[in-house]
């Protein structure tokens, strides 16, 4: 046991909210740190670093693709890109840079997650460092800029300058990205948070190491993880402090379960050994669910963009409520991967708008297969399942908003033919079957260790992130989300990242309650 590596902080998962915990709590140098990652780094390498290569990550060797149980009411076929490469998900994702709203955290402490509201998690933005700018003007397409100039005018909704402005309002227009413009370089968190510290002494890289199991200490503290490396052999690895798992809202769950912490009888009935009966382990999967509609161009495109999804349109449908709920994301290539595999036609050169639903009802849940760690996880998003069929209907509105968009100058004017679902596709039953069969994820799974009250019997973790009937372990990463924010998560996960370190520290912050 006295060869095991000992660290103050043990981080699972170099992802997203991995990077930043690294990066902050190596900032003290008496602060010995280790992140266990299981893909390699992204230093140096220009499929990764470049953000317009994004497309081409996934289904890679950078990709675990997860896939889902059947959806009966969904696409079965989805593969949930998530990412293995240091930076985790921010390496290979859009960059799409946007705050959360205000109500999105209101519902956070509605749910008993005091601490967490706007006046606490939003100040943290001035700590990003990401390089977070909008579109520049050199990557806005003309179809895109012709796409925000027909929503505006079709639906009667302003052009936004600043998704990120206050108050957030409904409107089309160009994202902000997390990007430098001039290269082309993502400023993932990897970029942004560990590039710049890789030579401090307290920092310990394990890359290409996958961690599998969480065991006690002689204090019964899960503190101890066991690692298999990338040459095959097993070692454990130990946290003085806390063990801190950032491995994002599958492999975070799917470690604590392999670990034996999770529902009882569910663990009990794989012959794992129950360390603590946590019902909430895997539960409360939410996503952002969306669908597709291709129009086919007159002919090539104008080449420009920063990563072929630059724009995109924010709506809030009658009755008006405070917050958008519905989302689209405007491509200036086909995302056909859907749609041909039910028979639509491949096109050259075309276009797509991709209505999601911002707020999803419909909430899945995921569990172990067996108790064998290389075996993926069972994912069920339950899509489309919600009782009401409120996320049905939002892609229903969506697809209809789509063609009225497309049907206004000066877009239409590029458009040859919409080939996915095509003119023939017009009721409302017509729309939400082809919707659901043509559904993609937005690629943004999360609440699958929600954070919540203490009388909440599937809160995993506290409001301090501490994952309930055990000691030693914190949770940082897209899994803790109790709801899911309105917008595309990835700021969320960073916001959450800088509140975890300043209660990782026991630091106070200004607006929190004492
Ligand atoms: C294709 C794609 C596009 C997206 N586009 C956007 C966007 O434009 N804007 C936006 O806001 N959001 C976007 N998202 C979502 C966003 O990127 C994620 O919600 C967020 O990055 C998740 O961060 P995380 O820290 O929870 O997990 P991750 O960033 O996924 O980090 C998890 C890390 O843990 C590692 N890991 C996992 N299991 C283990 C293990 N057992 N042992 C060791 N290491 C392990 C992984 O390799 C990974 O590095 C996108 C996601 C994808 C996949």
């Amino acid at each position: 046991m006295t060869d095991e590596p000992e660290y103050d902080y043990v981080i699972v998962g170099g992802g997203t909210a991995g990077c930043v915990l690294a990066a902050r709590l190596t900032e003290d140098p008496d602060c010995r740190v280790c992140v266990i990652e299981g893909g390699p780094s992204d230093v140096g390498d220009e499929r990764i670093l470049r953000l317009r290569n994004w497309i081409n990550l996934l289904g890679s060797e950078f990709d675990y693709g997860y896939t889902t149980v059947e959806q009966p009411r969904g696409n079965s076929h989805i593969l949930h890109s998530r990412a293995r490469v240091l930076g985790g998900c921010s390496s290979h994702n859009t960059v799409i840079s946007f705050l959360p709203l205000p109500e999105d955290l209101d519902d956070w402490v509605d749910r008993g997650c005091t601490g967490w509201g706007p006046d606490v998690l939003l100040p943290y933005r001035h700590r990003l460092q990401n390089r977070i700018v909008p579109v520049a003007d050199k990557d806005r397409n003309p179809i895109a800029r012709d796409f925000v100039t027909a929503a505006a005018s079709a639906l009667g909704v302003p052009v936004i300058e600043d998704f990120n402005a206050r108050p957030f309002a409904e409107g089309a227009g160009f994202f902000s990205l997390a990007y430098e413009p001039e290269s082309n370089r993502r400023s993932s968190a990897s970029v942004a948070y560990l590039h710049p510290v890789l030579d401090r002494p307290n920092l310990t890289l394990r890359l290409e190491t996958w961690a599998y199991g969480l065991l006690p200490d002689g204090d019964g503290r899960l503190t101890r993880v066991q690692v298999r490396q990338s040459d095959g052999t097993t070692a454990t690895v130990r946290a003085a402090r806390d063990m801190l798992l950032c491995a994002g809202a599958i492999d975070t769950p799917r470690l604590l379960l392999l670990s034996g912490v999770g529902p009882a009888q569910q663990l009990r009935d794989l012959g794992i050994e129950v360390r603590a009966d946590v019902p909430g382990v895997g539960e409360n999967l939410l996503d952002h669910p969306e669908s597709v509609i291709v129009w086919e161009t007159h002919g090539p495109l104008p080449p420009n963009s920063a990563m072929d999804s630059d724009a995109g349109l924010f709506l809030r449908r009658a009755p008006r409520g405070p917050r958008p709920d519905l989302m689209f994301h405007f491509y200036q290539v086909p995302f056909t991967v859907n749609t041909e595999r039910l028979g639509h036609p491949a096109i050259e050169h075309g276009v797509c708008m991709t209505p999601n639903v911002p707020r999803a009802r419909s909430v899945g849940r995921m569990w172990l297969a067996d108790a064998d760690p290389t075996r993926q996880p069972c994912l069920d998003f339950r899509y489309f399942t919600d009782p009401e069929g409120y996320d049905e209907k939002t892609i229903v509105d969506g697809l209809g908003i789509a063609r009225e968009v497309a049907a206004a100058a000066p877009l239409r004017d590029w458009l040859k033919r919409e080939v996915a679902p095509g003119p023939d596709i017009r009721t409302d039953a017509e729309l939400s079957a082809y919707g659901r069969k043509a559904a993609h994820t937005v690629y943004h799974p999360a609440g699958t260790c929600r954070m919540g009250a203490d009388d909440d019997p599937l809160a995993v973790l506290d409001p301090q992130l501490r994952v309930r009937g055990v000691s030693g372990v914190r949770v940082v990463d897209a899994s803790l989300f109790p709801t899911m924010p309105t917008i595309n998560p990835m700021l969320t996960v960073l916001l959450a990242a800088e509140r975890a370190v300043d209660l990782i520290k026991g630091t106070r912050q200004p607006g929190e309650a004492r």
